[in-house]
């Protein structure tokens, strides 16, 4: 499959010589446009997408779709139309490298008519799939993988899939789970789904799919602990509002505090899907300030980084990002609970040790996480493994530490494709 990454750049972090007040507008949310598009897909009439995210992920979804049959207009940058149609093969699906494609589309191509091949970047070759390619061959898919149980692999779409009962171990990814409930109310008998094995990661983002499913007229029971029972019925269109992305502003967010400066992310709303709760309570717990109000959510550095010790299982997303600060802290800290992103962009704990070891930490690698004892950081090129987050990671770092260079930042297009530009502008005093 003809397959268009970027040509990586080279990026200097700029480095702050003072504190900023900034206020920026990032686009929205990746996880709720990537389930909002799902969900739209799969629903009786058109519906609207308003302010979702467009980036690398959120355009080969789009693609994805387009192929199995949905119109889905992206002129307008704020409204996305999506027109659902008969999802029929055959087709390519290019997943770069975003798990929401490779775990949330193989259920849809399972109800389409014909044979839909999926394929992505070279590490999305080595991402955890086989669990709920899997589970869906248990609910009457018929699917082809690699030897690994992974990509590329061939699902012979033949209209429906039968559903009922199965059991996965999401213990790798909750986006097994997620994959499988976004599809489920087309399934001919619903979905009970259980989960054995080591706990699921992401919480939050579980709670943002059966919201999003329910917001869309599916009747979802969650109320046994690890089992999801999704009845079959009718999904309707409907105007999906997206947020801004909470992963996205991170970064942001912990520049305010390395600078002793504020950012404000603007258009924030009164009540979140995403886990903003665990993150106020994180950033504050390292030494931030954290208010809402009606210009947005801002955080306000203190002058103070503390180190901090937490489990992060919650919101692994921002494991890099908080492994930044953490280097940049006044004693050490322990960051765990999270195992699983090791089948992230890249193995984001491995990653992460290699990179801040370099710069001059003293990191020390566990299983599930690591421990950051800081130490004076220097001048060094941090790989960014193809890994956004890792881009984030070392821009956070170049604040602080002149000379600090990136081999690619242009990977930050998988989820922010403005990155360089909105960083520049915001160390440089412009707002976005
Ligand atoms: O469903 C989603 O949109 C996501 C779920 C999480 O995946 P994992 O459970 O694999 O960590 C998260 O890390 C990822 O960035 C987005
Ligand atoms: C883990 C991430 O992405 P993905 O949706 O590709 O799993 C991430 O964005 O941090």
């Amino acid at each position: 499959m003809a397959r268009v990454t970027a040509e990586p750049r080279p990026w200097l972090a700029p480095s702050a010589s003072a504190p900023f007040s900034a206020t920026v507008r990032l686009p929205g949310s990746k996880s709720m446009t990537a389930r909002a598009l799902v969900l739209a897909a799969l629903a009786d009439g058109p519906s609207v997408i308003e302010r979702p995210l467009r980036a690398r992920d959120t355009q080969l979804m789009t693609a994805g779709l387009r192929a199995l049959g949905v119109t889905v207009d992206t002129a307008d940058d704020e409204r996305w139309l999506v027109e659902p149609g008969p999802l029929r093969g055959p087709a390519r699906v290019d997943v770069g490298l975003a798990g929401t494609i490779m775990r949330f589309l193989p259920p849809v191509a399972a109800l389409a008519e014909g044979t839909v091949e999926f394929d992505g970047d070279p590490h999305a070759r080595n991402r955890p799939l086989r669990p709920i390619i899997e589970a869906l061959r248990s609910l009457g898919a018929s699917i082809d993988s690699s030897p690994t149980g992974g990509l590329p692999l061939t699902v012979r779409g033949a209209g429906l899939i039968e559903g009922g009962e199965a059991v996965i171990d999401a213990s790798a990814s909750s986006q097994f789970v997620s994959g499988l409930l976004l599809s489920a109310p087309r399934f001919t008998k619903g979905l009970v789904l259980r989960h054995e094995g080591p706990p699921v990661p992401s919480a939050p983002h579980l709670r943002m799919t059966t919201h999003m499913l329910r917001a869309a007229g599916a009747v979802v029971d969650e109320s046994v602990p690890d089992v999801w029972a999704v009845e079959p019925g009718p999904m309707h269109g409907r105007t999906w509002v997206i947020e801004p992305d909470l992963s996205g502003a991170a970064p942001f967010f912990a520049a305010a505090m390395v600078t002793g400066g504020a950012v404000t992310l603007s258009g924030w709303p009164a009540e979140s899907w995403q886990p903003v709760g665990r993150l106020t309570e994180l950033l504050t717990a390292i030494g931030a300030e954290v208010t809402q109000s009606g210009d947005g959510l801002t955080v306000r550095g203190t002058g103070q980084l503390h180190g901090i010790t937490a489990d992060l299982s919650e919101v692994s997303e921002l494991t890099p990002v908080l492994a930044a600060l953490a280097a940049l802290a006044d004693g050490p800290s322990e960051l765990r609970g999270v195992e699983h992103i090791r089948g992230h962009e890249t193995d984001r704990i491995a990653a992460l040790v290699a990179e801040l070891s370099k710069a001059g930490a003293e990191v020390t690698e566990f299983r599930d996480g690591f421990r950051v004892e800081p130490r004076p950081l220097h001048e060094t090129t941090f790989e960014t493994y193809a890994d956004h987050r890792m881009a984030h990671a070392a821009a956070v770092i170049g604040l602080a530490v002149p000379g600090v260079s990136l081999t690619d930042v242009a990977c930050t297009s998988k989820t922010l494709p403005e990155f360089p530009e909105l960083w520049a502008g915001l160390v440089a005093g412009v707002e976005s």
